[in-house]
């Protein structure tokens, strides 16, 4: 499976915008959505109830604080009347009273503002009537002295204060226990906002670990790639395709890479052809001749194998260009040319030598073989008819010179003189024939 088909369609192409937006918002996203559930928990869960318990602290637990504060203060004032009778024990007395009845007022507002039971405010409320209409009672007294009525009433007084202190004290720890409850569900619900803020920060971390591997996928191994592929390029490896799917610029430039290296190649590839073929026949010039020629000889030394030569030449060449003109004679040669090509196998190597010259390398080819390819090819070339000018047609006869080298007999250039040889014979002898050189001795081939 190649990485394209890896890909699914919906993410092939898609912008670098896109892909930035898609990084960020992984790395982003967690990160906001743990600050709002943050948000909302610990609102709900850890700050109303706590804003709850100071709002009781204040609206319950004060008035009854302030009220048990009072209450020593109004015993205080009855029991000195009751000693010394002074009359600003009265006043005192009457102060406490009013800040005691303002004081359960609140109580019993606050309480029933918050959903408590107030059976017990009630009580409390009954004894302290109870309570003001005994103190009264005791301060109407003129005796400055505790007699036996007042230290009864005064024993009724103390029990009744402490019945009513008792009574606020069952108050505050009903409003202190439902406190402690909330408070414990708070820290419980801030122990739980701490793991899921760990929890949090663990997945914001991965989601932001996601968001660096979505940008480098989509950005940084994508040019990672242009960039190796542009350096593979220029080392040479010219079959290299970028494969850049995301994002959409890049992979544009990708394309457009790939389009130009595949131009690039082609003309590399036409250079490469220009540079050993012939432009009028498409056979391969004198240079490539001279390299094909020096390697096979090489190679046939190598291996102990033989390798033939031949050389061929247009038969009154310079006769034919006289007649039909020089046109005419680049058509025989293109003719001459095409021949060779049908009439050779696919390891021979046919050249053009130079002008109405041409060669054939065949490598693994005895003397007997090579005179038989020789023959066929002087027959193809007299048996063709091309046309020089639209209407006309015309023909020509080709000689051919043959030499064979077998193992290291010889070099190229002797290969080479002696297939010359051969040609100058065929034409000595009458032309549009073949004719086989003979072996060239050592102190020759060193000369
Ligand atoms: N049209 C054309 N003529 C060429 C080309 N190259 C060489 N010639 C001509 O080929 C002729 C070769 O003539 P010669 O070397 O005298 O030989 P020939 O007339 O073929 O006679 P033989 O080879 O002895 O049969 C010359 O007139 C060259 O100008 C070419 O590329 N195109």
């Amino acid at each position: 499976m190649s990485t394209i088909d890896k890909i699914p369609a919906f993410w092939r192409r898609r912008s670098l915008r896109f892909w930035l937006a898609t990084g960020m918002l992984m790395s982003l996203a967690p990160i906001f959505t743990f600050a709002l559930t943050g948000y909302f928990l610990y609102h709900g869960t850890i700050i109303q109830p706590l804003v709850e318990v100071a709002s009781k602290q204040r609206h319950i637990l004060q008035p009854v604080q302030s009220i048990q504060m009072s209450l020593w203060d109004v015993s205080e004032s009855v029991v000195d009347f009751a000693i010394d009778g002074e009359d600003r024990h009265k006043i005192a007395y009457q102060q406490q009273v009013h800040q005691i009845d303002d004081n359960l007022e609140k109580l019993s507002v606050a309480m029933e503002d918050q959903e408590f039971d107030i059976s017990n405010i009630n009580e409390a409320q009954d004894e302290w009537r109870e309570l003001v209409t005994l103190s009264n009672t005791i301060l109407s007294g003129e005796s400055i002295r505790v007699n036996a009525i007042v230290g009864e009433d005064i024993e009724e007084f103390e029990l009744l204060i402490n019945r009513l202190a008792h009574q606020l004290g069952t108050v505050h720890d009903i409003v202190r226990i439902r406190n402690e409850k909330t408070h414990q569900q708070a820290l419980a619900s801030l122990t739980l906002s701490e793991y899921l803020a760990g929890a949090g920060l663990v997945i914001s971390i991965i989601c932001s670990l996601l968001g660096v591997v979505v940008i480098n996928r989509s950005l940084v191994s994508s040019m990672d790639q242009l960039a190796s592929g542009s350096m593979r390029f220029s080392d040479g490896d010219r079959e290299h395709q970028v494969e850049v799917h995301i994002p959409r610029e890049l992979a544009n430039v990708a394309d457009a890479f790939n389009q130009m290296m595949k131009q690039i190649r082609e003309q590399e590839d036409t250079l490469e052809r220009m540079a050993i073929t012939d432009g009028l026949t498409g056979l391969y010039n004198r240079r490539e001749f001279d390299r094909l020629l020096g390697e096979e000889v090489r190679r046939a030394e190598r291996y102990g194998k033989s390798v033939s030569l031949i050389i061929g030449d247009i038969d009154h060449f310079k006769t034919f260009n006289d007649s039909y003109g020089h046109q005419a004679g680049d058509e025989a040669i293109r003719s001459v040319g095409q021949t060779l090509s049908e009439n050779l196998r696919e390891a021979d190597k046919a050249c053009r030598f130079g002008g109405e010259e041409f060669v054939i390398i065949l490598p693994e080819c005895d003397a007997e073989a090579a005179r038989q390819v020789a023959e066929r090819v002087r027959n193809a070339v007299e048996a063709r008819i091309f046309h020089i000018d639209g209407e006309r047609t015309a023909q020509v006869t080709i000689s051919l010179g043959v030499a064979t080298s077998a193992g290291n007999s010889d070099t190229p250039e002797t290969l080479l003189k002696r297939a010359d040889l051969a040609l100058y014979k065929a034409k000595e002898h009458g032309r549009n024939r073949v004719k086989t050189g003979r072996l060239i001795h050592q102190d020759e081939r060193t000369s």
